[in-house]
């Protein structure tokens, strides 16, 4: 079964016509990577992935999905832990979700103070820590250094192993599979 299909979509955004006629499936295993200049939709289709955004024509469906977007959606009040937890289907996951995002070090300090790269990173824990299968990914790998992107290559390499899915929108390349390419186009 599919994590993630699009039948002939067509976005409207902005006043225009994004893209149409779009269609793609992700099984368990796959990671695809959506390129193209700023503006083109990356982050609308995203998006609509989610169910976020309602397709001008056709068709999506999706198993449950989670996005991690430059919104860290994790209280900015409370110990990074705490605000991981929230996220956590049973709890006690978080700290080896930390762990695998390199976070040990800032689990009692409060997400306010998290600097861009470690905001960046806690979004991916609360990413790995939902349990969804099918992951939305925008710009995963903006403001990370070179360990963290390989800390980013790492879990994308755990969650596809898992069965997981994954549609990343990015400028840059990521690692941590081999990932099939969508470009999208002016
Ligand atoms: N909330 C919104 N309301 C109206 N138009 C929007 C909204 N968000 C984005 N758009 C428009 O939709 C178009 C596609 O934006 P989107 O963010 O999907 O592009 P992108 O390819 O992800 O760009 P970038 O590479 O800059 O991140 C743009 O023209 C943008 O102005």
């Amino acid at each position: 079964m599919s994590l993630l299909a699009l039948h002939n979509v067509a976005c409207w955004r902005g006043g225009r016509l994004l893209f149409d006629g779009l269609d793609l499936v992700l099984q368990a295993g796959d990671a695809m990577l959506v390129t193209g200049p700023n503006g083109t939709g990356k982050s609308s289709l995203l998006r609509l992935a989610a169910g976020l955004l309602r397709p001008l024509g056709g068709r999506v469906e999706a198993a449950r999905c989670a996005l991690a977007d430059e919104r860290p959606a994790l209280d900015p009040e409370l110990p990074l832990a705490a605000a991981l937890a929230f996220w956590a289907p049973a709890g006690g996951a978080v700290p080896a979700a930390l762990t695998a995002a390199g976070l040990d070090a800032l689990a009692e300090v409060p997400v306010r103070l998290l600097s861009t790269g470690q905001l960046r990173r806690a979004s991916l824990a609360r990413v790995s820590l939902s349990g969804a299968p099918l992951w939305l990914l925008d710009e995963p790998a903006n403001g990370l250094d070179a360990g963290s992107l390989d800390l980013l290559a790492a879990l994308v390499a755990r969650h596809l192993a898992d069965g997981g899915a994954i549609l990343a929108a990015s400028h840059q390349p990521l690692g941590g599979a081999r990932w099939q390419t969508l470009e999208l186009a002016r």
